[in-house]
């Protein structure tokens, strides 16, 4: 992943969420952006989805070039995966159902349109959900599970897709920090397993410390560092989340 001089302001906002980004992510490297509320992770996860229109700059995600002014080909989406930080599960669909929509964009137009599965795919989502230590729940309804099981759900419906590149948005933040832990092993152990990127925001450094061999330091949607995870010293995290000065947005300037 290649990322030049990426600024982005979201629609009817005045200040940019990005300024000036660039960032270059090796393929396979598992890559965790720090960062104040406000910050702007979520806006970049979301560009790099391909979410986004009317950015300025230059990105290229798996030798692909994104195009500020359309969203990604039909044929590339599948290659990204995002896993949501509300989850996006069908509340009222069960497990295996919910990890089944993950093979949407790698069917063809109809079957999509059908929801017809082949064995192929029943056998990826089964996979997916073993991979993520929930194949017992393959049958019980999302609405039925705890916070951490559908943390679970998210990450087997993201794997379904194979992706390659995987990523997250705040990922554990409604967990305990002992779930949290197992679900960044689970998010971080598939990537590396399948040789994918994974990119993931969280608010706590010592999980990223933990699970990420690259650390990005967002703040007022500017990179502030991006060292290897040995590099990273205590002053320059501690530095990021006093930093709210340029933050833009509101409610999140300090206060004089
Ligand atoms: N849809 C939107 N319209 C206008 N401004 C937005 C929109 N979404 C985000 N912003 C603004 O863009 C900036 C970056 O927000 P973003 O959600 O990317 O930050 P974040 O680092 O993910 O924050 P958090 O850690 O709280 O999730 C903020 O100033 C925010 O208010």
């Amino acid at each position: 992943m290649q990322i030049d001089d990426l600024s982005f302001a979201h629609p009817g906002s005045d200040l940019p969420a990005l300024e000036r980004i660039s960032l270059l992510v090796p393929t396979g490297e598992s890559v965790a952006l720090l960062g104040p509320s406000g910050a702007g992770k979520t806006t970049l996860l979301a560009l790099l989805d391909g979410r986004l229109r009317g950015w300025q700059g230059r990105t290229s995600v798996l030798g692909a070039s994104l195009d500020p002014d359309r969203p990604p080909l039909r044929a590339r989406r599948p290659d990204t995966g995002f896993v949501f930080q509300e989850f996006a599960l069908v509340e009222r669909s069960t497990v295996l159902r919910n990890v089944l929509n993950g093979r949407l964009g790698r069917m063809s137009p109809l079957r999509a349109l059908m929801g017809s599965s082949t064995s192929h795919d029943l056998e990826t989502a089964l996979a997916a959900l073993a991979d993520c230590g929930i194949a017992d729940l393959a049958e019980r309804r999302v609405d039925s599970l705890s916070g951490g099981q559908r943390q679970r759900v998210a990450i087997a419906r993201c794997l379904a897709q194979e992706p390659r590149l995987i990523l997250a948005d705040e990922p554990v933040s409604s967990l305990d920090p002992a779930r949290a832990a197992e679900i960044l092993t689970l998010l971080t152990g598939a990537a590396r397993a399948r040789g994918a990127t994974a990119m993931f925001s969280s608010h706590q450094p010592d999980l990223a410390r933990r699970f990420a061999q690259r650390i990005v330091g967002i703040s007022g949607g500017r990179v502030v560092f991006d060292v290897p995870t040995s590099d990273l010293s205590e002053e320059a995290t501690a530095n990021l989340y006093r930093d709210t000065e340029r933050m833009p947005g509101v409610g999140l300037r300090a206060v004089s």
